[in-house]
């Protein structure tokens, strides 16, 4: 836009026009309000123009990464990572609500075994016969058994002091709801979960510094009875007769998320504090979206946000996804490589490794994600390796692994090739996709894909 030009033959369309000649006072004084008007919208025009590039700068620095993959993946897990990486304090200011999500872990894992071991009797030993007298017929088990499970019985009650802080808010769904939504979930052992955004490690810290002189707080109730418990919780889990009932059952509870069993003597105990290692070990199931900002300093001149969403991965959960697709400067992908001869919960005709193809062909075949980064990071290599060493066969359930070997260098080379196949294959056009390893190596990644899209948008690329 011009202003003050002179009108001339060759340019009549020059604003603001030429004064008119013969121009009376009134006429003049009509003119120039109505180029004072002119000038306030375009001034006001200009302005927002500015406010969204000021916007747009802003947006510039807020990074964000969202994390997906199946239930179980460790996309949780990673994000704890993170937050130790970037926010330490944070992280440490977050034990109390890591120690209750501990404790119903071990609870729930004792609760399923005083629950499933009357069941395995009533299927086998105790097969119904007409005739006999069910009272005078006992298992070598049932004695010790019963009196350990009454016992153990006030840990029901510790179970729902626990649920009830961890879903106390509004917002929150209480573990009951969610298992009810899905009943697939309730043959895991030490499952525990909290809707995304529901705050419950600010709930529990709330509630647990309540004056314990005014009212006595139920989380130290709740500590005390686990305490009281602790050894009667050691007897049920190393004695040799219940380890051979629950091999009878084909539980492996070793095997399962968030086990602490075999350190039940000391997250029991009344002054457990839960090590880094336990709380990277917890698990708390995602239900919904979960929002994460960390704050990343010293990254060349600015300050940059780091916008984490962690979904939940089960497939009741994936809907939930795509509305986050849209803006996204990372999608971290993550595979467990140990899954291979695991099914999904929600269906068990579904093979896990299976599953994740599948979703990492869907990723990769969104047109909306077409131009956002990918991170590919196969984990749980640690369990893979003991499963290969174990003898369980990889080719058995991977049936184009064909004679390969049955080694973690080979099989984690095979998994890497088959994903960057998918990617290549269905990817819309050309990406970035980087396939890592450990923690260190994702925040790099993210970094450098940080620097690639902000001069992409910058058009400079
Ligand atoms: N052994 C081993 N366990 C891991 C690893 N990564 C994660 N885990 C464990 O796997 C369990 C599940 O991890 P989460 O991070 O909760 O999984 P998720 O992907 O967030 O699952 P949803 O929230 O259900 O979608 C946790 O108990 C973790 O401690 C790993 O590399 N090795
Ligand atoms: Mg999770």
């Amino acid at each position: 836009m011009r202003w003050g030009k002179p009108a001339s033959p060759t340019t009549p369309e020059v604003w603001p026009p030429h004064p008119p000649p013969g121009e009376t006072d009134l006429e003049r004084a009509v003119r120039l309000e109505e180029e004072k008007e002119a000038k306030r919208i375009s001034d006001a025009i200009d302005h927002d123009l500015e406010l969204d590039k000021v916007e747009w700068r802003k947006r510039k620095y807020h990074t964000r990464i969202l994390l997906l993959g199946q239930a179980e993946s460790g996309k949780s897990t990673m994000l704890k990572n993170f937050q130790l990486h970037f926010t330490p304090e944070t992280f440490h200011a977050e034990v109390e609500a890591w120690r209750a999500v501990i404790h119903l872990n071990l609870i729930r894992s004792v609760n399923f075994i005083l629950d499933l071991l009357p069941n395995s009797r009533a299927n086998t030993a105790w097969t119904p016969d007409p005739g006999a007298n069910y009272l005078a017929r006992s298992s070598p088990l049932d004695k010790g058994f019963q009196q350990l499970r009454m016992r153990l019985s006030p840990l029901r009650q510790v179970e729902q002091i626990l649920v009830r802080r961890l879903s106390a808010d509004e917002s929150a769904h209480s573990v009951s709801e969610v298992e009810e939504s899905m009943p697939w979930y309730y043959g895991r052992a030490s499952e525990v979960s909290v809707r995304g955004g529901s705050g419950w490690k600010a709930l529990i810290r709330r509630r647990y510094a309540s004056p314990p002189n005014i009212r006595p707080d139920e989380m130290d109730s709740a500590r005390q009875i686990l305490h009281a418990c602790r050894e009667d919780i050691v007897d049920l889990w190393t004695d040799p007769l219940i380890q051979a009932e629950l091999k009878v059952e084909g539980v492996s509870l070793q095997e399962q998320s968030g086990f602490f069993l075999d350190e039940a003597a000391r997250v029991a105990s009344a002054n457990y504090e839960p090590t880094l290692h336990d709380i990277l070990r917890a698990r708390l199931q995602t239900i919904g979206v979960e929002e994460h900002t960390m704050t990343v300093e010293k990254f060349g001149e600015a300050t940059q946000h780091w916008i984490f969403y962690d979904v939940g991965g089960a497939r009741g959960q994936r809907a939930s996804w795509v509305p986050y697709f849209d803006d996204i400067n990372a999608v971290l992908f993550l595979c467990p490589m140990s899954a291979f001869d695991e099914v999904l919960l929600e269906d068990r005709s579904v093979n896990r490794l299976a599953d994740s193809f599948d979703l990492w062909k869907t990723i990769c075949t969104s047109k909306l994600l077409a131009m956002t980064t990918f991170i590919l990071l196969l984990n749980k290599s640690d369990v893979l390796k003991a499963k290969l060493d174990a003898g369980i066969s990889f080719a058995r359930y991977v049936k184009s692994y064909k004679d390969g070997p049955n080694d973690f260098e080979n099989v984690s080379s095979y998994l890497k090739r088959k994903f960057i196949a998918i990617l290549q294959h269905y990817s819309p056009k050309e990406r970035q996709m980087h396939d890592i390893n450990t923690t260190a190596l994702v925040i790099t990644r993210i970094k450098e894909a940080i620097i690639v899209n902000n001069l992409i948008s910058s058009d400079y690329l």
